[in-house]
Order: C-alpha cells, then sequence, then structure tokens
C-alpha cells in the first residue's frame, strides 16, 4: 500500500471532529434498531456490524433489536403459506408464527450476532422468550389507526406488555452487545410476533437510552411529494397518518419513535440502512442522514 499523507491526514481530522460527539455519547446507552429491509447485502451487513464493534469500542452501549420482515416473508414463500399485512402489521396464524420465530431466531438473530463476533465484538443474541425479557400481549385495535371500533383479529400479533431487563442489564454490566428477535411471551407461555419497532421503542424506553436509530431502506420520513422530512416533533405526526401521509410499516416505526421520546429517550433518528457506515454517521457526525424526531 503506498502512504498518501493526504489521505492518512483526512483520517485523522475525521476522528477529531468525532471527538466531541464520542464524549458526548459514551457511557450512554444507544438502542439500534435494525430492520430487515436494511440487511441488503454482505457489503451492508457486514458495515453495520463494524460501526456497532467501534460503538462498543468508544464507550457507547449498543443495544440491537432486530426485524426480518422480508425474510420472514421469503421463507413463507418457500412453504407455500400466504401472509397479510394490515397497517404495518402481519396477520400471524399458528402455522405462521412457528416460521416467524424459526426465521428470527434460528436464522436472523443468529446471522446478526455471527456478523458482530465475526468483527471481534462480543454480542449475544436472545428473544423475548429469555428470561421473560418481553412480555407480550395480544394487540388489539387501538394501535391501529383508522379501525374505528371494529375489531380486527391480528392473531398471535403482540404489543409489549412489559420488558424485563434484568438479562439486558447483566449482559450490558458485563461488556455484551446484547442483540434482541422481537418475540413475546404471555404469563400463559403463549408465543407473540412483536413488530421490532415496538420492541425498539419500549427497550430504549425502559433502558432510558439517549438514543434509538431505526435503521431501514428509505432516506427518513417523506411528505407527500416525496421530499425528506429531516425533522419532526410529536404533535405533526397525527395529522400525516390521518391525511395517510404516513403508512404501512412507516406507521410503528413514527409511533414507537414518538412514545420513546415522550418517554425519557432524548431523540429518535429513522436512518437509511443502506447507506454505508449508516450508524457512525448519524452518531458521530453533522451528517443528518435521516428524519430526527424530538419531543
Ligand atoms: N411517509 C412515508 N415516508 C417513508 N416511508 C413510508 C412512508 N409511508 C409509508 N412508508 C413505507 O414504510 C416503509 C418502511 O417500513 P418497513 O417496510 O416496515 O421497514 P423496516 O423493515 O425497515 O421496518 C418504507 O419502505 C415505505 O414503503
Ligand atoms: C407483527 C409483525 O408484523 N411482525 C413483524 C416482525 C419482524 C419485523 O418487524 O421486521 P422488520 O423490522 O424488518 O419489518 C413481521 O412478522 O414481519
Amino acid at each position: 500500500m503506498t502512504f498518501s499523507h493526504e489521505a492518512a491526514s483526512q483520517s485523522a481530522s475525521i476522528l477529531t471532529e468525532a471527538l466531541p460527539y464520542i464524549q458526548q455519547l459514551s457511557g450512554q446507552t444507544i438502542v439500534v434498531k435494525y430492520g430487515g429491509n436494511a440487511m441488503e447485502n454482505d457489503e451492508l451487513k457486514h458495515s453495520f456490524a463494524r460501526d456497532i464493534v467501534l460503538m462498543k469500542e468508544l464507550g457507547i452501549n449498543p443495544v440491537i433489536v432486530h426485524g426480518g420482515g422480508p425474510q420472514i416473508g421469503a421463507c413463507l414463500k418457500q412453504l407455500n403459506i400466504e401472509t397479510q399485512f394490515i397497517h404495518g402489521m402481519r396477520i400471524t396464524d399458528q402455522p405462521t408464527m412457528d416460521v416467524v420465530e424459526m426465521v428470527l431466531k434460528g436464522q436472523v438473530n443468529s446471522e446478526i450476532v455471527n456478523l458482530i463476533n465475526s468483527h471481534n465484538g462480543n454480542a449475544v443474541g436472545l428473544s423475548g422468550k429469555d428470561a421473560h425479557s418481553i412480555i407480550a400481549r395480544k394487540l388489539t385495535t387501538h394501535l391501529i389507526p383508522d379501525a374505528g371500533t371494529e375489531t380486527i383479529d391480528l392473531g398471535f400479533v403482540g404489543e409489549v406488555a412489559e420488558i424485563r431487563t434484568d438479562l439486558i442489564d447483566l449482559l450490558l454490566a458485563t461488556g455484551f452487545i446484547p442483540v434482541i428477535a422481537p418475540i413475546g411471551v404471555d404469563e400463559q407461555g403463549d408465543t407473540y410476533n412483536i413488530n421490532a419497532d415496538l420492541v425498539a421503542g419500549k427497550v430504549a424506553e425502559v433502558l432510558q437510552a439517549s438514543q434509538l436509530l431505526l435503521l431501514t431502506n428509505i432516506p427518513g420520513l417523506l411528505n407527500k411529494e416525496g421530499q425528506l422530512i429531516t425533522a419532526l416533533n410529536t404533535t405533526e405526526t397525527d395529522q400525516l397518518i390521518a391525511d395517510g401521509t404516513i403508512s404501512g410499516g412507516m406507521i410503528p416505526k413514527i409511533k414507537c419513535a414518538i412514545s420513546a421520546v415522550n418517554n425519557g429517550v432524548t431523540s429518535a433518528h429513522i436512518v437509511d440502512g443502506r447507506v454505508k457506515n449508516a450508524v457512525l454517521l448519524e452518531l458521530l457526525t453533522n451528517a443528518n442522514v435521516g428524519t430526527l424526531i424530538t419531543a
């Protein structure tokens, strides 16, 4: 490799510029929701894993909550099981629940843990079943906008009743990176499929994380003209949902972000996970790559 003084000097100045961000974030907990749509290819997956390991090395405590919607969809298709979404939630009967759990915990969670550890990180995978970490209850229609009084039965779709942090706290205290699959259980031991954004938001609230990063497959929240909304506060969102600007998978994302910032998380960021080093760009530079949500 030929030595380039210019390139080395550029690297040094990037590190210097990151210093105030590192000083501010060191010791803080940051919840990163890694959406299934952001896991586009191996290069991006490795970029994500390196970003997380670097965060940890800088003294930040990342907690990963992952999705896997497209991966579940692909497996259901292979098995000839039809699937349908209502307002961003997958209708989940028992055979679908079996596939959801198999793909999220057996495939996606294990892959993310392996990726992080392949970059010398120290990740540990868990689902909400481990140490009762995510207590679920059946999702009723109140989270679904414009459903009116009509009851839509989504099957084994849950919402978060409680996050029990004993295991997550233990992992963080001993230097591990928790990687959480969004599967919950209720008091009877029934398994529920929970939208990963909802889990990430609640985990961020309960841990009083300083930031919630939601990595997805779009530059951020877009307005009706398809332009990026760079900043949003909690009062504007109901209107955007009511007029249809926010639809599908963006509904749980925005709702969990609003709930998080209303309950002690300083900021939530919807970020394009298809951009290389998306996490570092958002945390350690002033590049402001997505939509910032504050209370
Ligand atoms: N106003 C909006 N701005 C951006 N995306 C939106 C909007 N309304 C709906 N969406 C949809 O939400 C999707 C992101 O949600 P989702 O597919 O659940 O992603 P993820 O798997 O990352 O959680 C976008 O790809 C887009 O199709
Ligand atoms: C109830 C519900 O819809 N659960 C989601 C869980 C995975 C998820 O949320 O994945 P993304 O973050 O990649 O969308 C599903 O079955 O697809």
